[in-house]
């Protein structure tokens, strides 16, 4: 198979495994590049994200590192998560597990579909998410005033610090830390979940993804659209945000291990 490897870059044990890695997979007959930043800080060339191409994608990181790896490639190809991070939530495998995974599985192995969701400002594409979209307010302890519109009607008006536009794989993210629901990622929907909303009635809602879906933001005031915690754009005043589920997946290796015991297991004890 044609793999490339991505390693974190901040942390030299990472990087190091990263190489060993690479010299495993060669031994099992598989042809093996690295990503350009990875390549670099082992002294060797590389293919950026955006060439990234071939049968599957190996990160060697935490959640940013996978979360960076599926926003910057181009072309959406498996990806599979070694755990060299704080929680590593969307990466199954702990290092110890790696060997026996390869050798099981020299000739392929199932994926996952994961949901993203497309996010257009005024009609201008921005990205893709693979956990949300975040509108935030440019200043502390300033509100931002969103109206919901689905389907052109009006869902909800209500003012907030800043509201999570979340996939069910984001549920466990943000979008958990600000109250919302775990989302089972078998379903498809656009989790909306307020950040610190200024009324008592303010619920996280989740949407179809056979709706129209558009988000305003009523105010004067500057804000700014996160997408993954890895690109910012800044906000024009009275934009209008559109939701639509991406036509590219994110593709994740199926390593067998169940969502919910994962939830439990990484979650709980954070
Ligand atoms: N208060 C919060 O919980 C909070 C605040 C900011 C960002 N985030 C999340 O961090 C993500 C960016 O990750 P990062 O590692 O670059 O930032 P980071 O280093 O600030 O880490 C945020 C934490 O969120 C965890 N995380 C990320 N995606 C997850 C997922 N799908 N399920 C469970 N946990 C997940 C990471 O493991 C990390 O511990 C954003 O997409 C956002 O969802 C969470
Ligand atoms: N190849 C790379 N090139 C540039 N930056 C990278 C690369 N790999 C990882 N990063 C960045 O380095 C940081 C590594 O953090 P990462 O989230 O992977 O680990 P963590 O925060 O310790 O774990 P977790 O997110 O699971 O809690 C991320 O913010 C990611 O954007």
């Amino acid at each position: 198979m044609k793999i490339v490897l991505v390693s974190r870059i901040d942390e030299a044990d990472a990087l190091r495994y990263t190489a060993s890695l690479a010299r495993e997979l060669e031994g099992l007959g598989h042809d093996v590049a690295l990503e350009e930043g990875t390549a670099a800080h082992l002294g060797e060339e590389g293919i950026s994200f955006e060439e990234i191409d071939g049968d599957l994608v190996v990160v060697v990181g935490g959640d940013g590192s996978v979360l960076l790896t599926v926003h910057q490639m181009k072309k959406q190809v498996p990806v599979l998560g070694i755990n060299w991070g704080e929680v590593g939530f969307l990466a199954d495998l702990e290092p110890d597990e790696a060997g026996a995974f390869f050798a099981a599985h020299r000739d392929g192995f199932d994926v996952e579909r994961r949901m993203r969701v497309s996010l257009s400002v005024n009609g201008m594409p921005l990205g893709d998410a693979l956990n949300e979209g975040l509108v935030v307010t440019d200043r502390p302890a300033k509100m931002l005033r969103f109206g919901v519109y689905v389907d052109g009607t009006p869902a909800e008006r209500f003012r907030a610090d800043g509201l999570l536009v979340s996939t069910p794989t984001g549920s466990t993210a943000y979008a958990m830390s600000a109250g919302g629901p775990i989302v089972d990622p078998q379903i498809e929907g656009f989790l909306l979940v307020p950040l610190a909303p200024y009324m008592l009635s303010s619920r996280p809602h989740l949407i179809s993804t056979r709706r129209n879906l558009e988000i305003t933001l009523e105010t004067e005031k500057p804000a700014h659209l996160v997408i993954d915690g890895q690109s910012t754009f800044e906000l024009e005043k009275e934009a209008t945000l559109t939701v639509k589920k991406s036509d590219q997946p994110a593709l994740f290796v199926h390593t067998g291990k169940p969502f919910f015991e994962k939830v439990n297991r990484k979650l709980r004890n954070l």
